[in-house]
């Protein structure tokens, strides 16, 4: 037999957001994903496992084969360069805002400007485009609170309803980008089991347009 189809997912709402893109082909999970401590899940289909990594890990697996496929936030895919491989769906799912945020007294232009983010490469891009220099400060989670403590002036972040920035008394201030997650695959496997890889991937792009317009 030819080995399994493995797909790359991360827990959390990209594995709940994919999980009923899979399971119309006859795909799902033989162990509870969130529940599970396996990190290679067989599933109801014997061609086809799942493996659990980080969101921000997802590429890496894809690129290099450790997978086949996988579902990576288009900001995941913006900040890492998505070299090495094909992101032929827009699953428009984990939609979403990147945003610079920061106090409503923040100012803008002027001095020079200190930005926290886990987006380093975007945001530097993103402020060259404007002719502004910034000072980027690398963090790995909970950005709403350096502008609240002083470590930086703004922000760059995710945003979805806004709650999060509100609770901490941030409002958006710049919009970046319009972010859902996307289908990748590994560019060895598209050439070399074309013919498996083809029609799933069409399968999943219908399913995720019929779930888009419902
Ligand atoms: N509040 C949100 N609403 C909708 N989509 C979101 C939201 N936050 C993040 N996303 C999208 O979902 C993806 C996965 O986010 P998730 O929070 O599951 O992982 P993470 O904790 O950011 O990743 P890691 O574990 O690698 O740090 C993000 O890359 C982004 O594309
Ligand atoms: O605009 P909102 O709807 O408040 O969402 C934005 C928040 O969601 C993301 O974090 P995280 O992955 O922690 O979100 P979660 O709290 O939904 O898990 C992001 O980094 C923001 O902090």
């Amino acid at each position: 037999m030819t080995e399994k189809l493995t797909v790359a997912l991360s827990k959390g709402r990209i594995l709940e957001q994919t999980l009923p893109l899979l399971s119309p082909l006859g795909i799902e999970p033989l162990e509870d994903p969130e529940e599970s401590r396996n990190l290679v899940l067989p599933t109801t289909d014997p061609s086809v496992r799942l493996i659990i990594v980080r969101a921000t890990d997802v590429p890496t697996y894809v690129a290099y084969g450790g997978a086949d496929l996988g579902v990576a936030g288009k900001d995941v895919l913006m900040e890492q360069g998505g070299h090495g491989l094909y992101e032929p769906v827009d699953l428009g799912i984990a939609r979403c805002r990147l945003m610079v945020a920061g106090r409503p007294d923040a100012a803008l232009d002027g001095q020079r400007l200190r930005v926290a983010t886990k987006f380093v490469n975007i945001t530097r891009r993103h402020f060259a485009e404007k002719g502004r220099q910034v000072d980027l400060i690398k963090l790995y989670g909970s950005m709403e609170l350096a502008p609240l403590v002083g470590l930086s002036d703004l922000i760059v972040d995710l945003v979805d309803t806004g709650h999060t920035l509100r609770a901490n008394g941030l409002e958006p201030l710049e919009h970046i980008a319009d972010i859902s997650s996307r289908l990748v695959v590994n560019k060895a496997s598209m050439k070399l089991r074309h013919r498996e890889l083809k029609p799933l991937i069409s399968r999943i792009a219908e399913i995720a347009n019929d779930r888009a317009h419902r």
